[in-house]
């Protein structure tokens, strides 16, 4: 009934909405939000109150000048008790005027280091009054006379910023597939310096330095593709239970988009900057598109949960899944690896190799994680102060069972396709997930040391094959950005346009510059001269 009065206006644009869930004072810890939503059983409706500054709605994109709509998330109390965070639909500006309604303040909550068009907003209520229909009752109800129906599962209000997370490991892709394609154009367009006097400059993508920065984004954002392709697969299938009334697979679908969107998340960041910094001072410019690109993918660090603070949540499910498979209970599929006991095998300088050495690495972890916890609570320490004195090894656990999780399904899923595709671009593909893999092994090379029978000559072995294969790479990069096929209009970029003119690309955006109007600007008669002439 709900979703038939709200989604068709939602759908034709008649409601222009926003998520106004985080808050000045709380972003992170939501069972700590202060905006309430006090039902009133005489008027049948809720009054919404932003009790301190804190209280104040902070961050939700579109809300200053663009929602008129909101979900709001605020703590729902009913006979004055105190049901926790629910949500609420609320319109917050007339939808002829746009003036925002009477006990509503909302504005721009000013510059961002990106994401400058996301109008980011604040909003405030004072004793504003929504109809009961205004709280979203799929899972928990409030009756006319104000008694509160509990939802089966608690955690189902939070179930939004599931599909978001699960949403962003693709998102990643996209942006990775952006700047790869950018760096690599450029570094294909760009010659630089004479390692050989009687040869001319090279094309700096021939520099192994500049391959090493790069490729790794190529092959990233394959991985993320196929991994979030698998994932999205994954929520399908849980939310499809959820619909019958059974939330058995939720948690694992929890911790693992919660350890996929963190980890994807910042390696993104951390690879568009690499991308950036491989194209010296242009990939300065803002007509480059990689500062701003960075700025995008930074911010997925914070928003749809911070990443830290996923990471915890995996590490919450991974012990719970040691203590649970140590009393011989059945895991979850992603988290059963965490109870092989068999012995440490030979290693293996192999995909499927490394693959087992980074669930070792990650079970090691967590082990070590329950066993440090145990030994703190043993001598007195709160679970709570044991959790925190352990959080730095929990955080890393989790990371490694992530890189698990996409070693193992970026190789599946395109040894699965590669059946059908052309030997060539099988062999191509291969080659990615090859470099992704060993490329991994050696960033985490100490890790495995510890928690494997890794050798240093299978160190040195993985470091040539790492080499060779960026030799091997090399000729096929150009084409393997082509083929994300992304137009000039959407990489909005003069380093990465189709046509390779990046010069002329950079002087016609500068000669687009206000300042260039006129050959002597404004500020020399206002600034300059009077300085130099000691006015100033
Ligand atoms: C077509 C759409 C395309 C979209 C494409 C993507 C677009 C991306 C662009 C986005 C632009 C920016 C938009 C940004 C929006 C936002 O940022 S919205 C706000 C996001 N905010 C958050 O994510 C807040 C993070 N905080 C939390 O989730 C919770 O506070 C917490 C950290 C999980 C802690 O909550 P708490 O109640 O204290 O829980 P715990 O005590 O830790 O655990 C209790 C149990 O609940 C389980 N659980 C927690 N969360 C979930 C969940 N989401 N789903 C299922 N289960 C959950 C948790 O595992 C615990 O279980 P047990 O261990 O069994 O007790
Ligand atoms: C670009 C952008 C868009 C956004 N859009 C929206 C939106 O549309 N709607 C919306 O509701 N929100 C939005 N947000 C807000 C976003 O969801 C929050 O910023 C995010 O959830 C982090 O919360 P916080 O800012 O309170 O950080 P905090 O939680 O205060 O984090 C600060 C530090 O504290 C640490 N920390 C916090 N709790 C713990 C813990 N339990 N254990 C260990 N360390 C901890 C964190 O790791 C971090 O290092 C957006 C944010 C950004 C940047």
């Amino acid at each position: 009934e709900q979703q038939e009065k709200w989604v068709p206006r939602a759908v034709n644009m008649e409601i222009i909405g926003t998520y106004a869930q985080t808050e000045l004072g709380h972003g992170t810890f939501l069972r700590g939000l202060e905006t309430t939503a006090t039902y009133d059983p005489n008027t049948e409706e809720f009054v919404l109150n932003s009790p301190t500054l804190t209280a104040y709605k902070w961050w939700p994109g579109g809300l200053a000048h663009t929602a008129n709509h909101c979900v709001v998330v605020a703590q729902l109390h009913s006979k004055g008790v105190n049901h926790g965070v629910h949500p609420f639909i609320v319109q917050i500006r007339d939808e002829d005027t746009h003036m925002p309604l009477p006990g509503v303040k909302v504005g721009e909550i000013g510059p961002k280091l990106s994401f400058s068009t996301a109008n980011n907003g604040f909003l405030g209520f004072d004793n504003f009054r929504v109809p009961r229909d205004s709280m979203l009752m799929k899972n928990a109800q409030v009756l006319k006379d104000g008694t509160y129906v509990k939802s089966r599962l608690s955690k189902l209000t939070y179930g939004t910023m599931v599909f978001i997370r699960v949403m962003i490991v693709t998102d990643m892709a996209y942006y990775l597939s952006v700047g790869a394609t950018i760096a690599i154009r450029y570094s294909a367009v760009r010659h630089q310096s004479k390692p050989k006097e009687n040869e001319p400059e090279p094309q700096i993508l021939d520099y192994v330095t500049q391959q090493h920065k790069l490729f790794i984004a190529l092959a990233s954002s394959h991985a993320f593709r196929v991994t979030g392709q698998w994932l999205w697969t994954t929520f399908v299938r849980v939310n499809k239970a959820l619909t019958s009334g059974n939330a058995d697979t939720l948690p694992e679908l929890h911790a693992v988009a919660c350890c996929l969107k963190a980890v994807t998340t910042r390696d993104a960041a951390s690879m568009v900057e690499a991308c950036r910094m491989s194209c010296g001072g242009h990939g300065y410019m803002t007509s480059s598109y990689l500062p701003i690109l960075y700025g995008i993918t930074t911010a997925a660090c914070t928003y749809e949960g911070e990443n830290t603070v996923l990471l915890l949540q995996t590490a919450r499910s991974l012990v719970k899944a040691w203590q649970k498979g140590s009393k011989g209970k059945p895991l979850s599929p992603t988290e059963a690896y965490l109870m092989d006991k068999s012995p440490v095998p030979k290693w293996e300088n192999t995909l499927d190799g490394i693959i087992a050495g980074f669930r070792r690495v990650s079970a090691g972890k967590v082990q070590d994680c329950v066993s440090k916890i145990d030994k703190l609570v043993k001598m007195g320490t709160s679970y709570e102060d044991a959790w925190n004195q352990t959080s730095v090894r929990l955080v890393a656990a989790s990371e490694a069972h992530s890189r698990a999780v996409i070693l193992a399904t970026f190789r599946a899923e395109v040894s699965r396709a590669a059946a059908a595709l052309s030997p060539p671009l099988a062999r191509v593909l291969h080659q990615l997930v090859h470099l992704y893999t060993v490329y991994w092994a050696l960033e985490r090379v100490g890790d495995l040391l510890l928690y494997t029978s890794i050798a240093e000559r299978d160190v040195q072995e993985l470091q040539q094959q790492y080499e060779d294969l960026l030799q091997k790479i090399r000729p096929n990069t150009v084409g393997l950005v082509d083929a994300f096929d992304l137009r000039d209009e959407i990489l909005n970029s003069t380093l990465g346009a189709y046509d390779g003119r990046v010069y002329e690309r950079l002087m016609e955006e500068a000669l687009k510059s206000p300042l260039n109007a006129e050959p002597v600007n404004q500020s020399f008669h206002k600034y300059l001269k009077p300085f130099m002439q000691g006015k100033l």
